[in-house]
């Protein structure tokens, strides 16, 4: 049993061995994924409505476990870590969710500077961060208001900026650009790619938006039929490190 962090950099920020993960008997949502990605590498992840692109997410951060086969996250096999460790890797994630999960009580700065506040940080050190970053994904005007009055769009950068706000080591998104128009979309991927760039998170983000794919030029890995393939859907399986 894993009962400590130990701090690898050379190994892969993330490492799926021989997963396999479905929810009802004899279903193969995904099957045998094997895959590497480098500390500050940045990939997308396509592939069909129901191809398993949120399932592929959830077992990154830690919200399923596999039926079969072992999740590495930071150099730790988290099927030996212990439940305090678990917690540790994964306040070192960043989650966009697909359904925002923003908390309806809170103010959009709140909810943004929820992670840190749950680390016990002081507001005093943080304030000007958090107002700069919503300032950022264009929620300037907006900061006190709560989910319930924001369009779909606002939400969605409320949870990105709640994402981004610890400098996460990794940053997991799930059609983090389904709700904002064209010109936001590659407005808030940027930002991602600056983070990715300045700080080496590394970045995978499922998405839908082909456009915004090409436009950007990086890495895409693709599923289907239960396998993660590099590129298009005629490329090959992807069985190893990125490049
Ligand atoms: N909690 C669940 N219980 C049962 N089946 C589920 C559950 N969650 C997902 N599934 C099924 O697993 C398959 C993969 O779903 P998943 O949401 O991972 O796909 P996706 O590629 O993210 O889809 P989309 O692009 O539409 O969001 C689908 O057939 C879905 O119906």
């Amino acid at each position: 049993m894993i009962t400590e962090t130990s701090f690898l950099p050379d190994e892969p920020t993330i490492r799926m061995d021989g997963v396999n993960h479905g929810y009802l008997q004899g279903d193969h949502v995904l099957g045998d994924i094997n895959m590497a990605l480098r500390p500050g590498s940045f990939h997308f992840l396509t592939g069909p409505s129901g191809s398993g692109k949120t399932t592929l997410l959830q077992l990154m951060y830690l919200a399923q476990t596999p039926r079969t086969g072992r999740v590495w996250l930071f150099g730790v096999d988290t099927s030996r870590a212990e439940r305090k460790v678990l917690t540790n890797l994964r306040r070192r994630i960043g989650v966009v969710y697909q359904d925002f999960r923003l908390l309806d009580h809170l103010t959009a700065y709140e909810n943004a500077a929820l992670p840190l506040r749950v680390i016990g940080r002081n507001e005093r050190e943080y304030r000007d961060d958090v107002m700069e970053l919503l300032h950022w994904v264009g929620l300037g005007e907006r900061i006190n208001a709560k989910p319930t009055t924001l369009s779909g769009g606002e939400q969605q950068r409320v949870a990105i900026a709640r994402a981004l706000v610890n400098k996460p080591d990794l940053l997991i998104a799930d059609e983090p650009t389904g709700n904002v128009d064209p010109e936001m979309g590659e407005r808030l991927i940027r930002l991602i790619l600056e983070l990715n760039k300045r700080l080496s998170t590394t970045v995978f983000i499922a998405t839908h938006d082909l456009t915004l794919v090409k436009r950007l030029g990086a890495p895409v890995l693709r599923l289907e039929n239960g396998l993660l393939m590099k590129g298009s859907s005629t490329g090959s399986a992807y069985g190893g490190e990125d490049e």
